[in-house]
């Protein structure tokens, strides 16, 4: 086994790395360990300051960065697989529309035509009209009945698919981009955005069409009833289009606003709920409310801000519409009292106005829900544009088979160098063999770099990637082979992280055991539960095996929680276990019970325990000691507690407080 130091910088990592389509990993900015991009990241020499959290930090925003025109990519391919319903819809709305516009121009025809020739004793026309308007009318209600049904389909489809991906994109992220992006954001994507998205696809999308559609038929209409009219009608339009641009500049601004400022009050929210303990400890709650109203009271600022947006606009085209109804009537009536127009023209015209100018108020309305449903869109794009920073290998290799004879996997760090993206430098350069089959504690003072060196094994991060030509940022190898070109199942299976805390999943102890090897027989859960010395207990519960941990999980003690854990990993069978012990207080039989565990779980494969015990360090076969992020003693534990070194005093220590 070696360890080394070395002055070198951590070279730069992480930089330009684009994901598919161009989307920049984590977060659009190379804002690595070391990351030398764009600058936003900057790097350190020596990993002295790889920024990251700092102002340039795209994290710090609700909004990561967003490709462009991502949103409309997610649009298209959340909409493919379903192009001929939506196709279906959009013929029904057309016809629907169509329908709906040809009752004025009935009007139109009984007043100029059919009403003249009822007078003449001709009844024909007058039938004919009155029974294509009825007709019409009940076309007009089954096509919309179908446009509905067709309609909601589609948005149940899109958003069940959009859920699912937000769900699994969260899931597939790595370690790092949780650590910043936080899951109460995650959790704002995943509702109260999707919800946003809802509300435009079944409530405004609809209406939205139909106002666009209706807009469109009356001009025509309009203009093939008469061109005078119908052009001073499009004429109107000009300033309030003008009006709706200036109202969805202003509303789109205001609507990425809102969703920022729901996020912030769900992250708060999830935060305390989730830290209540803590909270309630330390008294937090006055604290906790005053941030809550504060975030609260930004959210009610911005929806006040949005309401007015939306008054300005409605007197606005309503000033508009009237001023043009108005005129336009006006105009009309004089050119049928000097002869020039016929009086059901104008009585149609007349209603067409009136139907051409009544929804823009309500245009509004659906308006903002497509701005708020575009804002939303766009976070969802930029979130689902997030690349892992610990990638799937392309060419995956597989592990050497693990011979019966040979217990436990080896691994090897070959020169790792390490940064955090959000901080210094942890490992200046690393090298350490672990023998397979060795058991190996870790000790050192907090933040010497222990649990980095854990997860690093586990890949929950990677060394940074560094551009062509400079030196490598190193490699983590297990049984030879570097942990970036394992695939994850192959990693999962050979490699087992159980953490202090122990985290039980909803569902029944045996389930949580399960996980270690899903495919287990109940024989094989119950024979690793007794193996780990957790049977007792696990029967001693109201429905043994089948007791549901979220329900009960007030009876399931730390230590207990621990046990179950181990279990899991002893079912999982991993050439590799690493064990961040926990520090919690557990009691001394609660102590006991967890180191014979331990001892069992980790008999027979490789094994690092981040040893904050030092009797846990006693079933070591090495010890290294951490300091800085290097490694400053090594050796059998015997061996170094009959030494001078710090190991030897730690240890000389922890004798006298037992006394
Ligand atoms: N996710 C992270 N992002 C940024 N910096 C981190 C992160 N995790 C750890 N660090 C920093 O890396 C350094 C090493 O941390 P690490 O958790 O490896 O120490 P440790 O020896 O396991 O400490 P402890 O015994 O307290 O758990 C510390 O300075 C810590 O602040």
């Amino acid at each position: 086994m070696t360890t080394s130091a070395s002055s070198k910088p951590v070279a730069s990592g992480h930089q330009s790395d684009e994901g598919p389509g161009g989307a920049p990993e984590h977060g659009g900015g190379p804002v690595g360990a070391g990351g030398a991009g764009d600058g936003a990241g900057s790097p350190g020499p020596g990993g002295s300051g790889p920024g990251g959290s700092g102002p340039g930090d795209p994290f710090d925003r609700d909004d990561l960065p967003t490709p462009k025109g991502a949103s409309r990519t997610l649009l298209r391919s959340l909409l493919s697989p379903m192009r001929r319903t939506v196709w279906l819809a959009a013929v029904l709305i057309l016809l629907q529309q169509a329908t709906v516009q040809a009752g004025p121009l009935l009007v139109a025809y009984a007043i100029d035509s059919a009403v003249p020739a009822f007078r003449s004793n001709d009844h024909g026309p007058l039938i004919a009209v009155a029974v294509v308007y009825l007709g019409s009318a009940l076309l007009s209600g089954l096509l919309q009945y179908a446009f509905v049904r067709v309609s909601a389909y589609v948005s149940q489809g899109v958003l069940l698919d959009l859920r699912g991906r937000i769900f699994r994109h969260g899931q597939a992220l790595s370690v790092d981009f949780h650590e910043r992006y936080t899951s109460g954001r995650l959790i704002a994507r995943a509702t109260s955005d999707v919800e946003s998205l809802r509300e435009l696809l079944t409530e405004g999308l609809e209406e939205l069409l139909g106002v666009c559609l209706s807009v469109f038929y009356i001009s025509l209409l309009l203009l093939y009833l008469d061109w005078g009219l119908g052009a001073a009608a499009v004429a109107s339009f000009a300033p309030l289009v003008l009006l709706i641009r200036s109202f969805q500049r202003r509303s789109k601004r205001v609507y990425s606003e809102r969703s920022t400022a729901t996020a912030a009050f769900i992250v708060k929210f999830t935060e305390t709920m989730n830290g209540i303990r803590p909270v309630q400890a330390f008294r937090r709650e006055r604290t906790n409310e005053a941030e809550f109203g504060r975030l609260n009271r930004v959210h009610e600022r911005v929806n006040g801000t949005a309401m007015l947006e939306m008054a300005r606009y409605v007197v606005g085209s309503r000033f508009i519409a009237n001023f043009a109804v108005a005129a336009i009537v006006m105009w009309g009536a004089y050119r049928v009292a000097s002869g020039g127009l016929e009086l059901g023209v104008l009585a149609a015209a007349a209603l067409y106005l009136r139907r051409l100018y009544d929804p823009i108020d309500r245009l509004g309305m659906f308006l903002n829900a497509y701005q708020s449903a575009a804002a939303s869109l766009e976070k969802i794009a930029g979130l689902l544009a997030q690349r892992p920073s610990v990638p799937e290998a392309t060419h995956p290799k597989p592990l050497p088979e693990r011979s019966a004879g040979r217990p436990g996997r080896e691994v090897v760090f070959d020169g790792v160098r390490f940064a955090y993206r959000t901080g210094g430098e942890v490992l200046p350069r690393f090298d350490l063999t672990l023998r397979a089959g060795q058991t190996v504690a870790v000790v050192g003072a907090t933040g010497a770099g222990k649990s980095t060196l854990a997860k690093l094994v586990a890949r929950f991060y990677d060394p940074p990637p560094v551009p062509d030509g400079e030196p490598s940022n190193g490699r983590v190898l297990l049984d030879g082979v570097d942990l970036r070109e394992l695939s994850t199942p192959e990693l999962r299976r050979g490699v087992v992280m159980v953490t202090q805390e122990a985290f039980l999943f909803s569902g029944t102890v045996a389930d949580n055991i399960a996980i270690g090897r899903p495919d287990a027989t109940r024989d094989e859960i119950e024979r690793a539960a007794k193996a780990i010395g957790a049977h007792d207990f696990i029967v001693a519960l109201p429905d043994g095996y089948d007791t549901d941990v979220r329900k009960r999980g007030g009876r399931i003690s730390a230590g207990q929680r621990q046990l179950v854990a181990f279990a899991r990993a002893l079912l999982a069978d991993p050439g590799v276990l690493i064990l961040d012990e926990a520090t919690s207080s557990l009691d001394i039989p609660g102590e006991r019970a967890v180191q014979r565990a331990m001892d069992t779980v980790l008999r027979g494969r490789t094994a690092v325990v981040i040893a904050h015990r030092l009797s846990t360090v006693e079933i070591a076969d090495r010890v290294l000691v951490m300091a800085a992020g290097r490694i400053v003693e090594d050796g059998p534990p015997a061996q170094l507690i009959a030494g001078q070194g710090r190991f030897a005093d730690l240890h000389q220590a922890w004798r006298d407080s037992l006394v």
